[in-house]
């Protein structure tokens, strides 16, 4: 704050000139010993003071006046303002034109600015003239610099500069810092001792820092905003410099707020990295998919399959959601899935698979639809995606949807009513627009029935059904399947295996518990393990043992050659299909085992069964 600076002669000087008629020596006040008279006075003030008459001719200019504009000797009286000092012009003729004080009036000489008060000189109605009075607005900053206001004011800036969060960094007009708060010397690893006083070039020249938004801003005029790497302190700030202007429009002060973005990067970097990963999971899944597809043809001659074919294609190219896919374990159910999918308009999206069976139930929600970090203990640190999240624009199939427990139904059934739903102590609902296909071999009307299945999630899931018959219901595709394996298999281990019709007949007549899956083992088995080209005696020998009424161990016969693991691994088939014989759901082989479910579906599906 400039205070006002009262012209304190100029009442004295208008009487008196006014006394007197024009623009003489002042004469001698009476209550002022002889040698003071006003000239004098006037002539020791530390405030420049020039007076002129009407037509701007200077009458008096003052010791100071002359040493802060620099005249030097030279007496200016009796000249014209207008043409020796013209920078005073305007304010004079202003002045003499309203007729009124012009107070704070600021002019710039090369040097410094200057604050000026005009006062019109009167003589009865008349104006005669003007006297300026004017200070370096530099010494009027040092004086208002002590007074109690101003300290007060600086105070309560200190303390907001001193209290912001975010680093703040205040330059002068030529880039020479003038302060710096506690935030910002944390956030650069500096102390403000060692930067202030110092102009932004040198700092950078120094090598203190690499870039400075207070250079830009110098250059532009205009705000700038910088992100700016800090080695000393491994912090990533972004920094925005606002240009602060005087009152004639130039830049008086640059104000650099520092904000922490440390956090956020690391955050950005963590969210980036997730989403290539998802991306890379996505890409192969679909490839996944596309080779398992190319590899595993629907082989079929039978016309309840065709039929079932010709259904799932016509609800593929509608792109159909919510459909139902039952039958007995090894029958295609998963096959289909992918086929519906590949021939969808979803097909280059993921196809995302799931065995509710084989997940435990307490960690299927977490695979289902992910976690936020910290959502429980043992939570990776920056959470997980969900399938669902990742079946994004494709098809999630859920595989033995009667096993998935009761609870997990009903998030289930909320997705598929708004297709969303919320991470693991998550907050943000997240929308995911999927097909669901699903598929069981378990009677869902009978969990419905037992309170184990909720009927408006059956009847949400499947809006379309497809029933794939069991093997030994539609035996006309056996020789086919037994075709495309064998070729299959002889490709995959260049073999040259072959089985007479009389075999293939032979096989058709077998029950094929494990359908479609157990087929396939067998031919590859026999490609693998005959010892003959023909494959007839190894499967015809092998097919009792395949369908025991009871288990029945092939012990070694000799302590010599002891496979243990492959007796071991023929030991568990048979007792994992004696229990299959036993038990109608992998729950209840679990419990006949005393094995985990998830280990039951496992050990199922490494024998093909
Ligand atoms: N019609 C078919 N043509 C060729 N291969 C088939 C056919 N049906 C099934 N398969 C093969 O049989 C195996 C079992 O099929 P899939 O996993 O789709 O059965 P599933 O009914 O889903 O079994 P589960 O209920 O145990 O999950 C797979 O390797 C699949 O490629």
């Amino acid at each position: 704050m400039i205070p006002e600076v009262r012209p304190l002669f100029f009442h004295s000087t208008r009487r008196k000139l006014s006394r007197n008629k024009r623009y003489e020596q002042a004469k001698p006040m009476n209550s002022l010993p002889q040698i003071i008279n006003e000239k004098e006075i006037i002539e020791h003030f530390s405030s420049g003071i020039i007076a002129t008459d009407a037509d701007g001719i200077i009458t008096h200019i003052n010791r100071r006046c002359k040493e802060k504009l620099n005249i030097g000797g030279n007496d200016l009286t009796g000249k014209s303002i207008f043409q020796v000092l013209p920078l005073f012009q305007p304010i004079v003729k202003a002045c003499l034109k309203q007729g009124v004080s012009l107070t704070n009036q600021t002019i710039k000489t090369n040097h410094d600015q200057l604050v000026i008060h005009a006062n019109p000189i009167r003589h009865r109605q008349s104006i005669i003239g003007v006297v300026l009075n004017f200070q370096i607005a530099e010494t009027l900053e040092i004086f208002a610099r002590k007074s109690a206001s101003y300290k007060k004011l600086n105070r309560q800036l200190e303390t907001i500069i001193g209290a912001s969060s975010d680093g703040i960094w205040v330059c002068d007009s030529r880039g020479n810092v003038v302060t710096i708060n506690g935030a910002s010397e944390k956030l650069n690893g500096i102390k403000a001792e060692d930067v202030i006083g110092k102009n932004v070039a040198e700092l950078l020249e120094n090598k203190n820092f690499d870039q400075l938004v207070t250079t830009k801003v110098l250059a532009s005029g205009s705000q700038e905003t910088i992100v700016q790497q800090i080695k000393k302190t491994n912090r990533v700030l972004l920094c925005t410099g606002t240009p602060a202007r005087d009152e004639n429009g130039d830049i008086a002060l640059i104000v650099v707020n520092e904000r922490d973005m440390t956090e956020l990067e690391n955050l950005r970097d963590q969210f980036e990295q997730h989403k290539k990963l998802t991306e890379k999971f996505k890409e192969e899944l679909s490839e996944q998919t596309r080779r398992e597809l190319q590899d595993n043809a629907i082989i079929t001659e039978s016309t309840l399959m065709k039929q079932i074919l010709v259904k799932s294609l016509k609800l593929a190219h509608i792109g159909a959601s919510n459909i139902l896919i039952l039958g007995a374990s090894g029958t295609g159910k998963g096959l289909l899935a992918k086929s519906i999918h590949q021939n969808s308009i979803r097909r280059n999206n993921p196809f995302v698979e799931i065995n509710c069976a084989a997940i435990p139930e307490n960690l299927l929600e977490a695979e289902l639809f992910g976690f936020e970090k910290g959502a429980f203990s043992g939570a990776a640190e920056i959470g997980k995606v969900g399938l669902f999240e990742l079946a994004q624009g494709g098809t999630l199939f859920l595989d033995e949807i009667g096993d998935m427990p009761l609870n997990l139904q009903t998030k289930l059934l909320k997705y598929l009513d708004d297709k969303k739903f919320r991470r693991l102590g998550g907050t943000k609902s997240i929308h995911v627009e999927c097909a669901t296909i699903s598929a069981t071999n378990r009677d869902l009307p009978e969990l419905v029935e037992q309170n184990l299945f909720r009927e408006d999630l059956y009847y949400r899931l499947s809006s379309f059904k497809l029933e794939i018959p069991s093997l030994c219901e539609r035996k006309d595709d056996i020789p086919g399947l037994v075709r495309f394996y064998l070729q299959k298999y002889n490709k995959k281990y260049n073999r040259s295996k072959w089985i007479s019709h009389n075999a293939v007949k032979q096989l058709t007549n077998y029950s094929f518990p494990g359908n479609v899956r157990e087929l396939k083992n067998i031919i590859e088995n026999g490609v693998v393990l005959s010892e003959d080209d023909n494959l007839d005696s190894y499967l015809t020998s092998t097919e009792d043992s395949k369908d025991p009424q009871l288990p029945s161990f092939n012990l070694p016969q000799s302590l010599h050659n002891i496979d243990l693991p492959a007796t071991l691994d023929q030991v568990e088939r048979q007792l994992l299909l004696t229990a299959r014989k036993h038990c109608k759901t992998t729950r209840e082989m679990s419990a006949f085992l005393n094995i985990n479910q998830s280990t039951v579906v496992r050990k199922l599906q490494k024998h093909g069964l």
